[in-house]
């Protein structure tokens, strides 16, 4: 018992790491997670207090409870046992295949890094590019039953909407995005997922798979998580609104029982910029040869080397407005009393119009829409923006539009294209580089669907 054991030096060093390992893991990790845990479950509780709507339990459940939770829901249970009968392999094989899916799909909420990080810096970044404006916050949250599950349905223009949106929202409550696949590399992935984010795969999709996201999506909504989703799929190529994708809105649809208490509110929010971040890889991405939006890391860095560039000798002015507008909220109890033959491309249409409804008109879009119809000439363009602005009021949109004289507005507009050697200015005339004439027309498209009498 008391012998002395000779041992090779690396075997005592194994020994001490597994030693070690295994006394942090039983009597430390437990005992420091324990602390942390107390500190957030502090945390939420003061913030709960000030949040309109309070941060749903569901949502702070452990990431490993709701994978277990969702891996053994019924319905993800039957849909193990058809894949394994398709595929024909056995059934434990293919429920790890679910739990994978699950894994993948599910978030783990850390209130610290949303609210103490997250929005800080989105609103510090969103003010640092833009000039910020919102319209019709408070009214159209104010008549939603505080029991409803209010999820937010934004158009999607550039990566900057999430900023803006979880920075506004963040006095109300957390939001859940659907999250395309593009973002589950590291280091963005478990940053996503630490921010409450799911992620939605849109390619290659099997019906488990569909059925564990379906069922995560409509245990969230059950549960009151308030979400955050662009029902268009995708960043616009071309500036336009685009026809909604179905699969969030279906899962929500079939869950929902109009009898319940628990009501689902969409609540729309449009979003228009004077300066997309990503307009030419977008245009390019929508391009006949081009398939998809690829922006490279390499892009990025030289994107953010030349900002710091210009921050860095003084030279930086901002990106011109960047427009928040919030829509008339829709009922989902409501919208099933009123019948319709396919609620689901009735829901996704509605909710695409009503963002349209209130899309904001910017000066930028005004001064393009000009430049597509051939004006050439400052006056000309800047007694568009005046009369097009005049006739966009008059129909009750958002028109942000400085006090100040027309061509003033549209000579910022106009400066902002000449610093991108879009165009340059030779006295009053306007001398337009052929090669960015797409880039004029996206922003052209950013107006709303034409009501007013072309002028
Ligand atoms: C600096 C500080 C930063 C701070 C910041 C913090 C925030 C940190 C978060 C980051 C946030 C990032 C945010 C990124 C933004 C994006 O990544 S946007 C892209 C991702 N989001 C989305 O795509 C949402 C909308 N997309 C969908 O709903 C997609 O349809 C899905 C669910 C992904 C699936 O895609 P799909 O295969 O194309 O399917 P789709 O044709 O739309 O629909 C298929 C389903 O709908 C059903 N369906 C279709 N039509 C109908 C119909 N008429 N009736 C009934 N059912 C129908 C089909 O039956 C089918 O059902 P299942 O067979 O699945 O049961």
């Amino acid at each position: 018992m008391f012998r002395t054991v000779e041992l090779p030096l690396w075997a005592v060093i194994l020994l001490v790491i597994f030693a070690t390992v295994t006394f942090a893991s039983h009597f430390l990790f437990p005992s420091v997670r324990w602390y942390f845990r107390k500190r957030a479950e502090r945390l939420i509780a003061q913030l709960n207090t000030r949040l309109k709507v309070p941060i749903q339990p569901f949502k702070l459940a452990r990431r490993m409870d709701t994978i277990n939770r969702l891996n053994h829901d019924p319905e993800v249970a039957q849909a193990i046992v058809d894949h394994a009968r398709e595929q024909d392999m056995p059934e434990d094989v293919a429920y790890e295949t679910a739990r994978r899916y699950a894994r993948e799909i599910v978030p783990g909420f850390s209130a610290l890094l949303y609210f103490g990080v997250a929005t800080r810096l989105a609103r510090w970044l969103s003010r640092s590019l833009y000039r910020v404006r919102v319209t019709g916050e408070a009214e159209a949250l104010a008549g939603i039953d505080p029991k409803a599950t209010v999820i937010y349905v934004l158009n999607h223009r550039s990566n900057m909407d999430y900023v803006l949106v979880t920075w506004l929202a963040a006095h109300q409550t957390a939001l859940a995005y659907a999250v395309g696949e593009w973002a589950r590399r590291w280091p963005l992935g478990p940053l996503i997922r630490a921010m409450g984010g799911y992620f939605v795969r849109r390619r290659n999709l099997n019906p488990l798979y569909r059925r564990v996201l379906a069922r995560y999506v409509q245990l969230a909504t059950a549960n009151g998580v308030t979400q955050a989703v662009f029902p268009e799929g995708r960043l616009s190529r071309d500036g336009a609104l685009q026809a909604p994708k179905l699969g969030i809105l279906s899962y929500i649809l079939a869950d929902h029982d109009p009898e319940d208490t628990r009501d689902v509110v969409f609540v729309p929010v449009a979003v228009n910029y004077e300066r997309v971040l990503e307009d030419r890889v977008l245009i390019v991405a929508g391009g006949e040869t081009a398939h998809s939006f690829r922006l490279r890391w390499w892009m990025v860095a030289r994107y953010l080397w030349r900002h710091l560039q210009l921050r860095l000798t003084g030279r930086f002015t901002r990106f011109g407005y960047a427009a928040v507008v919030f829509g008339r909220p829709l009922s989902l109890h409501r919208f099933l009393w009123q019948g319709h033959a396919d609620p689901a491309a009735a829901l996704g249409n509605a909710l695409i119009d009503r963002i349209g409804e209130v899309l904001p008109v910017l000066p930028m879009a005004l001064v393009c829409e000009a430049l597509t119809k051939g004006a050439r000439d400052v006056a000309v363009v800047a007694a568009h923006l005046e009369t097009r602005a005049e006739d966009w009021r008059e129909e009750g949109r958002a028109v942000y539009y400085a006090q100040r004289e027309a061509r003033d507005t549209a000579m910022v507009a106009l400066r902002m294209l000449g610093v991108r050697k879009a165009l340059r200015l030779d006295g009053d005339r306007i001398v337009l580089a052929e090669d960015w004439l797409p880039v004029i027309a996206y922003y052209a498209n950013t107006l709303p669907m034409q009501k007013v009498n072309e002028t």
